[in-house]
């Protein structure tokens, strides 16, 4: 734009320009300006662009002030009246329309100021012709070619008319013939010109047109260009986006896969924080369990030193005792051993009675014979002689010399006499001077040696009840302790009042304590030929009472209250055909009546020991029961363990098992029985009871094989 301005300022009215005026009237002239236009536009646009961007910025036409003598803000207009889009750059086509476009209002404004400048210049040349000589003349003519001038329009084409003007003057004054062919000429010239004018007009319309379109079309690609790009951006923004949130859902789906993993892990912490706690707590607790275990454990420690020492005491006591009864016991040998002696002297005496009877029997026979044979004679008096035979009979002696039916009542009396002597003298003496003695001393056949030496050589009766006992009154007891009472009064003179036919051969051993409620129970059976004695033990309140009363009163009684001292009870039983009296002591379980308890063992022949199935505390006593038999007896004893109660099922505490394995550990029989019912009661007693009679059978094949006597306990565990 500075450019053009330069020129228009440098050569404003250059016959050049004048020329190119001239040409433009013409089409190919009109072209040929646009052309050189352009060029000069590009030329133009190239000294602007120094850095060969393409286009011009603001900045580029800044530069130019140095250059140009405008102001910035000329410049700055310049480039906003060129900016056509306001995009603030210039492109070249930009740039070259709005050159275009000034170009044409400067030609314009230049044009105006030509015609201003011929009207000065016609106005001088008619003013120098009024200076002249001519004046009128040249008026006319002046005025006439003006006229021709106006008719063929020149002013439009020509800018100069001085030249035409000097020709058609020259003409009219030298050949005016020819003046006209001239003005022809000249009217077809300029109609030709006006024509070309014309058509550079319309050209330049064209052109206008076409580069409107170019401009538009340069446009349209530029926005489609810029469409496109903003649409491979967007793309490319979408393309992006999406990937980032592909790698943001990737992402998002790993940390959601470590927020679990951390929630897991969490979860698992804690758990496993629960559990230490829960140890820690355990630990504490234990702890605690144990100080207080290890207090207890001292508190049992000092309580076992003070029980052992109260043992040590107690077992010392013990010792004192057993030395003191030992000394009782040999005095009592002592005295067992004089009464003894006395005895003996007795018996000697009685046998010398004996003989002095049997002499004096004989002579009566003898006297009776002959005083037979003498009624026989006088047959008269026989009711009266066999009156007074009978009254005689009633004599002892006749008692004696009679049958053997008599003989077995006599025996009883003489039982009833002699019994208690004997029983006073037990203890190991027994029987046997006497039994020996008696094969010599009896009649012959009257079948009893053999059967006396097979039987049961101890009876109760060796046994001297515990003196307590004496404070028991029980029925069978006080029958005992009268039975033991009467002959020991009239044991330091028992031979005055004896008859002396007392001494049985038929008469093994006193009848057993008890005898009365065997007699009582077994009236049609014959005496049993054995008797064993068998002692009821175990913890108080186990039933042994109630086991006692079942077996011998076939009867459970409820309300018992529990046993003091010990008491007993005879049983008669059949066992496999022979008849078997069993004496059946019961004694109390209170821990208080122990000792006397104990003292019983040595003397017995069986034990049953009872607990109560539905108390545990009475079953771990066994043990004890066990150990103090085995020290009483060393074991030698069959033991019956039964556990009582067995109708009350649901009370339960030891199971079954328990008996059946402690049984068999200590080779005890064992039942599970209960007296309330009766289930079982008899048939372990029955069992018990042929295990003695069998054990006897073979401890009497011995005697009988050795030939000697042989002491009668044998062991049988
Ligand atoms: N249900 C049931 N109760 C029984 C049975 N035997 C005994 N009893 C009861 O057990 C309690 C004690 O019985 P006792 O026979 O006096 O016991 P004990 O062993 O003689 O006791 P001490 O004399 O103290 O040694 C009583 O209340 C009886 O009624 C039984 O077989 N079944
Ligand atoms: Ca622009
Ligand atoms: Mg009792």
């Amino acid at each position: 734009m500075a450019c053009p301005d330069r020129k228009e300022d440098s050569q404003p009215r250059s016959p050049s320009w004048g020329l190119k005026r001239s040409r433009a009237c013409l089409t190919q002239e009109q072209v040929a300006s646009q052309l050189a236009m352009l060029r000069k536009a590009q030329e133009f646009f190239q000294t602007c662009d120094v850095e060969g961007k393409g286009f011009i910025a603001r900045r580029d036409m800044q530069r130019l002030h140095e250059e140009l003598p405008l102001s910035l803000q000329d410049l700055e207009d310049v480039f906003d009246a060129l900016d056509a889009d306001g995009n603030g750059f210039l492109t070249p086509e930009e740039f070259a329309t709005g050159f275009r476009h000034f170009f044409s209002q400067s030609n314009s404004s230049q044009e105006n100021e030509d015609e201003q400048v011929a009207q000065l210049q016609e106005e001088k040349v008619y003013q120098s012709r009024g200076d002249g000589d001519l004046g009128d003349v040249d008026q006319d003519e002046e005025a006439q070619f003006q006229m021709l001038m106006d008719k063929l329009g020149a002013q439009k084409v020509l800018e100069d008319e001085s030249d035409v003007k000097q020709l058609w003057l020259q003409l009219k004054k030298d050949e005016p013939h020819l003046l006209s062919s001239f003005e022809d000429f000249l009217t077809r010239i300029f109609s030709q010109l006006q024509e070309a004018h014309e058509e550079k007009n319309e050209l330049e319309c064209a052109l206008k047109k076409k580069i409107a379109a170019y401009d538009e079309e340069i446009q349209h690609l530029y926005e489609e260009m810029e469409q496109q790009i903003k649409s491979e951006r967007e793309q490319f923004l979408l393309k992006d986006t999406e990937r980032f949130q592909a790698r943001s859902q990737e992402l998002e789906k790993k940390l959601f896969a470590k927020e679990q993993e951390l929630e897991r892990l969490n979860q698992q912490q804690k758990r496993l924080e629960g559990q230490c706690m829960a140890l820690h707590n355990d630990k504490h607790e234990t702890k605690t369990e144990n100080t207080k275990l290890k207090l207890t454990n001292q508190e049992l420690a000092q309580e076992l030193e003070r029980t052992s020492r109260e043992l040590q005491d107690a077992q010392q006591q013990l010792e004192s005792l057993q030395q003191e009864a030992c000394k009782l016991y040999q005095e009592k040998e002592m005295e067992v051993y004089r009464v003894t002696e006395s005895l003996q002297r007795e018996k000697l005496g009685l046998l010398k009675q004996l003989d002095f009877l049997r002499e004096r029997n004989k002579h009566l026979r003898d006297e009776r014979d002959i005083s037979f044979q003498k009624d026989k004679a006088a047959k008269a008096n026989t009711a009266a002689s066999k009156a007074s035979w009978k009254q005689r009979s009633g004599s002892v002696i006749g008692k004696y010399v009679d049958n053997g039916g008599i003989r077995r009542s006599q025996s009883e009396e003489e039982e009833d006499v002699f019994s208690i002597p004997r029983r006073k003298s037990s203890l190991g003496l027994s029987a046997y001077p006497l039994t020996e003695e008696e094969p010599g001393t009896s009649e012959p056949g009257a079948g009893g040696p053999l059967r006396r030496a097979l039987r049961r050589i101890i009876s109760i009766e060796e046994d001297p009840l515990p003196q307590l006992l004496d404070v028991t009154t029980e029925q069978p007891l006080n029958k005992c302790s009268e039975e033991e009472g009467v002959p020991s009064q009239g044991a330091e003179g028992p031979i005055p009042q004896a008859p002396p036919l007392t001494l049985s051969p038929k008469s093994p051993r006193g009848q057993p304590v008890g005898k009365e409620a065997l007699c009582r129970e077994e009236h049609s059976p014959p005496t049993p030929d054995r008797l064993f004695k068998i002692v009821f033990v175990g913890n108080s309140a186990v039933g042994k009472t109630s086991l006692l009363r079942r077996l011998c009163d076939e009867h459970f009684s409820t309300g018992i209250a529990a046993t003091v001292g010990i008491d007993y009870r005879v049983k008669t039983i059949n066992v496999d055909g022979s008849q078997v009296a069993l004496q059946l002591w019961d004694t109390a379980g209170q821990e208080r009546y122990r000792c006397i308890t104990q003292q019983f063992f040595r003397k017995v022949d069986g034990i049953i020991i009872v607990y109560d199935l539905t108390a545990k505390e009475s079953f771990l006593s066994v043990r004890q029961w066990l150990s103090s038999i085995e020290e009483a007896m060393g074991g030698r004893v069959p033991v019956l363990l039964l556990g009582n109660k067995l109708d009350n099922e649901k009370e339960r505490e030891v199971p079954r098992g328990l008996g059946e394995q402690l049984a068999k550990e200590n080779n005890l029989i064992f039942y599970e029985c209960s007296a309330y019912s009766g289930h079982n009661t008899k048939e372990s007693l029955l069992q018990l009871a042929r295990f003695l009679k069998e054990q006897e059978d073979i401890v009497r094949e011995d005697i009988i094989q050795v030939g000697r006597p042989t002491k009668k306990k044998s062991c049988c565990r």
